[in-house]
């Protein structure tokens, strides 16, 4: 007997270790970057996700909260090989179950070719391998989560910053490392409801539109998609990850799911006019498909060829499907933010409230 079960959509039951108590269910996810546990667990883009850690050790250098990307942790239960004192207890605080001493080697190469797969834990003295079937049975898919949006972002126009431009960061589930990479650049950062209308974007009238990374389906969130359908051309546009499918659709463009997704901090990208690679950050599950006839393919991922950077330089739209700001990951991206702010330099657009 152990005290905690992890049920897979394969089929499968795993023993664990039980770590933090509880029962839940959720998308089985991986993330193989050695550092930045703090990071990926405060991530809201991993709302309704489980995260494994492939890296073996998670917790070897504490937990600080000035690392932290918003306010909770979002996995809904997180899993590794080890987890130190510091993280179980940081975990337990937040109610987040977690399991540890699992093979995650076997768990992501499983992921890797099975694809992402939905998934129950049940973690507790008295917790049986049907309890974790049980929530793996109430587990939804990524695009059934309708309103992911509202879980995750902001009830209230918030402003950063006191800088030159202004900048309408629309939270689908920002991460605090966006809006810090604009203040450092002379911006002031409105972050703005995932929900805001046309009308109150005008309202505010920025600078630069700017849709933020976020958890699930870009189809739910129709919203900032209306936004940019509404301003494009009337002010610059710049989205990050989940940002870049909702620019992408609201131009035209298409987004599928992907098998099991870019999940790590070695993701190589290229840039098609320099030749240029970066090594760059990555967390999702969704990509674009055909970008449509408004935007260009401007930067690939070097592995599959998916489209990691799209935009029309007459509109100024510019958008990533990685993480630029790189908490955690490499720097090697960080001028995306220099582009997009360049983008509002000639001060000739204004958004229209008609
Ligand atoms: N990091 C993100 O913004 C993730 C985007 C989206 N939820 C996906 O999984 O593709």
């Amino acid at each position: 007997m152990s005290d905690a079960y992890l049920a897979l959509e394969d089929g499968r039951v795993i023993e664990a270790r039980g770590r933090a108590p509880g029962r839940t269910r959720g998308e089985l996810v991986f993330t193989t970057a050695y550092t930045g546990y703090e990071e990926s667990l405060t991530d809201p883009s991993y709302e309704e996700q489980v995260l494994t850690f492939s890296y073996p050790l998670i917790g070897n250098y504490g937990v600080r909260e000035e690392r932290f990307e918003s306010d909770r942790v979002h996995p809904r239960a997180a899993i590794s090989h080890e987890f130190t004192e510091d993280v179980v207890e940081w975990l337990e605080a937040e109610n987040v179950p977690a399991i540890d001493h699992i093979d995650t080697r076997d768990l992501v190469t499983s992921i890797r070719e099975e694809g992402a797969m939905k998934c129950g834990i049940a973690v507790g003295e008295d917790v049986t391998p049907e309890d974790a079937k049980a929530e793996l049975e109430e587990c939804k898919g990524m695009s059934e989560h309708v309103d992911i949006g509202e879980r995750v972002s902001t009830v209230e126009h918030t402003t950063y910053g006191d800088g030159d431009t202004d900048v309408a960061l629309v939270d689908c589930g920002a991460k605090m490392s966006i809006v810090e990479s604009l203040v450092e650049r002379n911006a002031t950062v409105h972050v703005l409801p995932y929900d805001t209308t046309p009308e109150e974007l005008a309202a505010v009238d920025p600078d630069l539109l700017f849709i933020s990374n976020g958890p699930g389906d870009p189809a739910n969130f129709e919203a900032a998609q209306e936004l940019v359908e509404e301003h494009v051309g009337e002010v610059p546009i710049a989205g990050i990850c989940l940002g870049q499918q909702v620019v992408a659709r609201a131009l035209g463009g298409t987004t599928e799911k992907m098998d099991f997704g870019h999940r790590g901090v070695n993701q190589p990208v290229r840039d098609l006019d320099s030749g240029r690679v970066v090594m760059t950050t990555q967390n999702h599950g969704y990509t674009v498909g055909e970008p449509g006839d408004e935007l260009d393919v401007k930067q690939v991922n070097v592995n599959d060829g998916t489209a990691e950077g799209l935009a029309n330089d007459e509109l100024d739209v510019i958008t990533r499907q990685y993480h630029p700001e790189a908490h955690p990951g490499p720097h090697d991206s960080l001028d995306f933010f220099d582009d997009v702010l360049a983008m509002t330099a000639s001060g000739q657009h204004v958004v229209a409230d008609d």
